[in-house]
């Protein structure tokens, strides 16, 4: 495959191929990431970080066929345990490191979730994964320097299943973008689609924090990095 030479050939290579039928080559989409060499100017517009969540920040609507993303991980930001909605979900490392985490889905037997596997994505790589080859998290393990990385789904969703790590527990979150086209999203309020709280309470508990800081049914979940802070909770 010929090297994409620009942020902007790749969202067109992606618009070619994924316009020009309705199987998705899992491979030559991997080769078409793979082949561009992250350069921060073309994207950086898109690029919007919140101090306290990895952001959503849609590039490209795909005619809505697929959504094309940037993700931005602050300092030690990471996803929880989640699904992608029965879409193939591809992503490429544009900036910093990142670790992805996988898991099986829980069994009708809940209990705590164990980790099957770990990959870093180092700057330029990619990864793939659906809801037949499991389950996974994202995060940024530096202290010291943000992340941003490419998704892309395909077909688009807005809402995906999020896991308790400690029981297996399933809630459905609602995703939503942080800009848009590289525009900010005025803020919104958003109806909640999880369950009551008490449900959703346990699913955040990270090593060290207490139960009262850890209400938050959104996918964000930052890393505590630093057990004598309070990891920072997001309240929607
Ligand atoms: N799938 C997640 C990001 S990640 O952690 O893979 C999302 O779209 O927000
Ligand atoms: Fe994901």
């Amino acid at each position: 495959m010929e090297l994409v030479g620009s942020f902007q050939d790749l969202l067109g290579e992606c618009r070619k191929v994924f316009d020009s039928g309705n199987v998705v080559d899992v491979d030559q989409v991997m080769s078409l990431l793979a082949s561009y060499t992250s350069k921060p100017e073309e994207w950086k517009k898109f690029a919007k970080f919140d101090r306290h969540k990895y952001t959503r920040n849609l590039v490209d609507e795909g005619n809505g066929k697929y959504n094309i993303m940037l993700l931005c991980w602050g300092e030690g930001m990471a996803s929880t345990i989640h699904d992608h909605s029965n879409a193939h979900c591809f992503m490429k490392n544009l900036r910093g490191h990142l670790i992805e985490r996988r898991y099986d889905f829980p069994t009708e037997e809940l209990g705590v979730m164990i980790e099957k596997g770990n990959q870093d994505l180092k700057l330029n790589q990619v990864a793939y994964i659906n809801d037949e080859l499991g389950l996974h998290r994202v995060e940024n393990p530096s202290h010291t320097n943000v992340a941003v990385s490419l998704h892309i789904y395909i077909p688009p969703f807005d809402q995906c299943h999020i896991f308790d790590p400690r029981t297996g527990k399933q809630n459905v979150s609602k995703m939503t973008f942080w800009s848009r086209y590289g525009k900010r999203i005025p803020f919104q309020i958003h109806e909640k689609t999880s369950p009551p709280a008490a449900t959703a309470a346990a699913a955040w508990t990270v090593q060290g924090e207490t139960e009262e800081n850890t209400k938050n049914e959104s996918l964000d979940n930052n890393v505590q990095h630093h057990p004598q802070q309070q990891a920072v909770v997001q309240v929607k």
